[in-house]
């Protein structure tokens, strides 16, 4: 399997995260995408990923997976224990919610904030940008990080009692927030508690240490 990413990406990250918790890193081979110069946007890519975006899963015989949910649950999947994507119903329900609310109200809102009210990517690769919709989705985002504090001031992880790919999807929340420079609010104790046990995980600890790679 080959992954096309940007190896320090906040969405990569979910997905390199997943594959370490997995224990699948052995079976992929990292293709780099250079955002900066625009190669997510070129036909070559788009023919793998029509949304233009990273991370990709391409299987051995062609087939490409995008998005970081649907990606994380091929994988979960593939292989044994951590189940990151619930073992029974309600769990399988709740962690999908939760995932998606973490990109709804946070990961998603810091992505709308860094292409339209930052510098982003560049000017060659933000053709169009909105800085009100940008400050708004930035507005947006820290709502979202107050939510997640009370949730996790009522159980141990965002889906409930056990590590999810709901989790690993607000890791990526925390990733883009300090790549656009973007403070998590001290008064979220518990949100901030919980990520610094997020980093005791090997799997994040590791992904934090990535060196961003020159672009
Ligand atoms: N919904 C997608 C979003 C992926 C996404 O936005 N990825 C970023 C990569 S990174 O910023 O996290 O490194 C991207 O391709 N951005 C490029 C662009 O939006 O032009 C997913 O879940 O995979």
């Amino acid at each position: 399997m080959k992954i096309y990413d940007w190896p320090t990406g906040p969405y990569p990250a979910r997905v390199r995260i997943a594959l370490a918790e997995k224990n699948l890193q052995s079976s992929v081979e990292f293709v780099p995408v250079n955002l900066w110069k625009g190669e997510h946007k070129r036909l070559a890519f788009l023919a793998r990923n029509y949304s233009g975006t990273l991370p990709v899963l391409e299987l051995d015989n062609g087939i490409c997976l995008a998005e970081c949910t649907a990606i994380t649950v091929y994988l979960d999947a593939l292989a044994g224990e951590p189940t990151l994507t619930g073992r029974t119903p309600l769990e399988k329900g709740v962690i999908q919610m939760m995932t998606k609310r973490a990109e709804i109200e946070m990961l998603d809102a810091i992505s709308v904030y860094f292409h339209h009210a930052t510098p982003g990517l560049g000017p060659d690769v933000e053709v169009y940008q909105n800085q009100e919709w940008g400050l708004r989705q930035r507005d947006k985002a820290l709502r979202g990080m107050h939510y997640f504090d009370g949730v996790l001031r009522k159980q141990p992880f965002i889906a409930g009692d056990a590590f999810s790919m709901a989790d690993i999807a607000v890791i990526g929340g925390f990733i883009f927030a300090k790549a656009v420079e973007l403070p998590i609010p001290q008064e979220c104790e518990a949100l901030l508690t919980w990520f610094a046990r997020m980093q005791e995980r090997p799997s994040v600890r590791a992904q934090l240490a990535i060196v961003p790679p020159k672009h």
